[in-house]
C-alpha cells in the first residue's frame, strides 16, 4: 500500500515537474520587452495573449495566456512592423544601393542595414528596440571554432565549411560596397563593417527571417529575395511536431501565423521552421530538436564507396545516381573506378 502511494506520488510530481519545465518564466516586465511592445503598438501590432518567457528546454520564447485552439491565429504582425529589403531601400543606404554596380544581393542589403543601424547609429535607430533583443552571438557552425567544427562527422563538418566559405565570400565581395558608405559614417568603415559584425548581421538574417517573396528589381542582384524580419514574431522557437500556416496577408497587409495543432494555455507556442533533420536544424539554425521525426543520418562519400562492390553489376549505376543527387564528394586521391 506505502510502495504504491510512492510510486503515484513520484509519478505525479515527475509529471508536474515536466508540467513546470514546460511552463516559461515570464519575461514582459522587464524593460527592453516594454519598449519592444511600445514600438510594435505604435506600428499597430495589438496582442494581449503572447507573453515573451524563458523556457528551460528551448531557451527564449513565447508564451500563450490563453488556450490557443486549431486554426486560431498566434500572430498577426503589421507590415509596418517588418524589416524587408525596401525598408533598406527607403532608408539612409538607398541611394547608395541604387548607384552600385553590379548590384549587391538583398541578403548582404539586408546585412548591410542590421550592421549599420546597431554598430553606428546606436541612439538613433528606428529599430533600436529590436535590436536591443538580438543575440548578441550564434551556434551556426560559421561562429564556431575550427577545433569545434573538425569534431563533425565528415558530411556536416564538409557542409559547416561550405557555410563559413559563403559567408566569408560575401562578406569579401561586398567590401567595395561597404567602402562606398563611409560618407554615412565619422568612423572607418572598415571597423564598422568588419567581418565579426557581418557574421552577426548574416546569422541573424539567416536564422531570425520569414519568407516573403519581393518583387525582383534592378536595385539588387538577381538571388531570392525572400526575407523579412520579423520583431516578436521571430521569438517563436521551432518543434517539429506542431503544423503551423504562415504567410503575409495581403488583405490586412500583416504577416500571420494559424496554429494547426492548437496550444494550451501558459505553454510555449511553437512554430515548425519545416520538415529539417537536425543536420539541417544546427547549419542553419545552430541548435538541434530532440525526437525529430525528420532525424537522418548521413554517411560519408568513404563509406558510401565502401558498400558499393566492384563486383556490383549495378556499381556504374548507383554512383551515377549518387553523384548526380550530390551526395558524393569526391577528394583527389579517390577514384570511382566505375569501368
Ligand atoms: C527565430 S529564433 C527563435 C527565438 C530565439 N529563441 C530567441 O531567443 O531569440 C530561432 C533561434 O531560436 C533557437 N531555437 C529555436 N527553436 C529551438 C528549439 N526547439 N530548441 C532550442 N533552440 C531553439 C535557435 O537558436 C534558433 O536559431
Amino acid at each position: 500500500m506505502k510502495k504504491s502511494k510512492g510510486r503515484t506520488c513520484r509519478k505525479r510530481r515527475r509529471k508536474q515537474s515536466r508540467s513546470l519545465s514546460l511552463c516559461g518564466v515570464n519575461l514582459s516586465h522587464k524593460h527592453e520587452y516594454v519598449l519592444l511592445k511600445k514600438w510594435l503598438k505604435e506600428r499597430g501590432y495589438e496582442d494581449n495573449t503572447l507573453r515573451p518567457a524563458q523556457f528551460s528546454e528551448t531557451g527564449r520564447g513565447l508564451m500563450t495566456t490563453k488556450a490557443l485552439q486549431a486554426q486560431e491565429l498566434i500572430i498577426s504582425l503589421p507590415e509596418k512592423c517588418l524589416l524587408t529589403t525596401d525598408t533598406v531601400l527607403s532608408s539612409y543606404l538607398g541611394e547608395y544601393i541604387i548607384k552600385w554596380r553590379p548590384p549587391i544581393s538583398p541578403l548582404a542589403a539586408l546585412c548591410t542595414f542590421l550592421i549599420a543601424e546597431k554598430c553606428a547609429c546606436k541612439e538613433e535607430s528606428l529599430w533600436k528596440p529590436y535590436l536591443d533583443l538580438l543575440p548578441e552571438t550564434y551556434t551556426c557552425p560559421v561562429c564556431l571554432e575550427q577545433e569545434t567544427v573538425n569534431l563533425f562527422p565528415e558530411p556536416l563538418r564538409r557542409k559547416a565549411l561550405e557555410q563559413r566559405r559563403r559567408v566569408q565570400e560575401l562578406f569579401v565581395s561586398s567590401q567595395p560596397f561597404f567602402f562606398s558608405l563611409q560618407p554615412l559614417f565619422s568612423e572607418d568603415v572598415a571597423s564598422v563593417f568588419n567581418y565579426s559584425s557581418f557574421r552577426w548581421a548574416w546569422c541573424t538574417v539567416n536564422t531570425r527571417t520569414v519568407y516573403m517573396k519581393h518583387a525582383q528589381g534592378d536595385c539588387f542582384s538577381r538571388e531570392s529575395n525572400t526575407y523579412a524580419l520579423a520583431p516578436y514574431l521571430d521569438l517563436l522557437n521551432h518543434n517539429p511536431a506542431v503544423q503551423v500556416k504562415a504567410a503575409f496577408n495581403e488583405k490586412t497587409k500583416c504577416y500571420e501565423i494559424r496554429t494547426l495543432s492548437g496550444c494550451q494555455k501558459y505553454k510555449e507556442v511553437f512554430i515548425c521552421y519545416g520538415p529539417h533533420d537536425n543536420q539541417r536544424l544546427l547549419l542553419e539554425y545552430g541548435f538541434v530538436a530532440n525526437s525529430n521525426p525528420h532525424s537522418s543520418v548521413h554517411v560519408g562519400t568513404e563509406t558510401l564507396l565502401k558498400y558499393i562492390l566492384p563486383e556490383d553489376k549495378q556499381r556504374h549505376t548507383k554512383l551515377s545516381i549518387l553523384q548526380e543527387n550530390n551526395f558524393l564528394e569526391l577528394s583527389t586521391h579517390m577514384h570511382l573506378g566505375t569501368q
